[in-house]
């Protein structure tokens, strides 16, 4: 998809994943393209099979530094929406884990813009 306002021209891409069952899964990671625009929200829309989603705040993960601080954990159900705000990819990693006991599929779709003369927001993404 494609958009043009008077300020910029940018891109809504959409990601499709799908999952076959509950072996499959996604690991932790934040979304990284270089030109997400990261103050625009991450939308995901869940189809099929429910399915647990991890955030995991990245002080929590290794290092010297690691804090005690909790993942956040969510269920994903069929018609759901869910939207990353700003900085929540900045600060916290996410994660489909595996569950053995899902045998039906599951179809995610990612909607994410895509800034295509990358602006200067001021916003910090690390
Ligand atoms: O399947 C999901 O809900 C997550 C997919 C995801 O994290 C991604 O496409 O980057
Ligand atoms: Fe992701």
């Amino acid at each position: 998809m494609f958009f043009q306002s008077e300020e910029s021209m940018f891109l809504v891409c959409v990601f499709t994943i799908r999952y076959n069952d509950g072996h499959d899964h996604i690991g932790e990671h934040r979304d990284d393209e270089r030109e997400l625009d990261p103050a625009c929200p991450i939308a995901s829309v869940s189809l099929g099979a429910a399915r647990g989603f991890v955030f995991r705040h990245r002080d929590a993960r290794t290092g010297s530094g690691k804090r005690p601080i909790e993942p956040v954990k969510l269920e994903l159900a069929h018609g759901s929406l869910l939207l990353m705000n700003y900085p929540t990819n900045t600060y916290w990693y996410h994660s489909l884990p595996v569950r053995k006991k899902v045998k039906m599929p599951r179809i995610n779709l990612t909607f994410r813009r895509i800034v295509k003369n990358k602006q200067k927001t001021g916003i910090k993404t690390e």
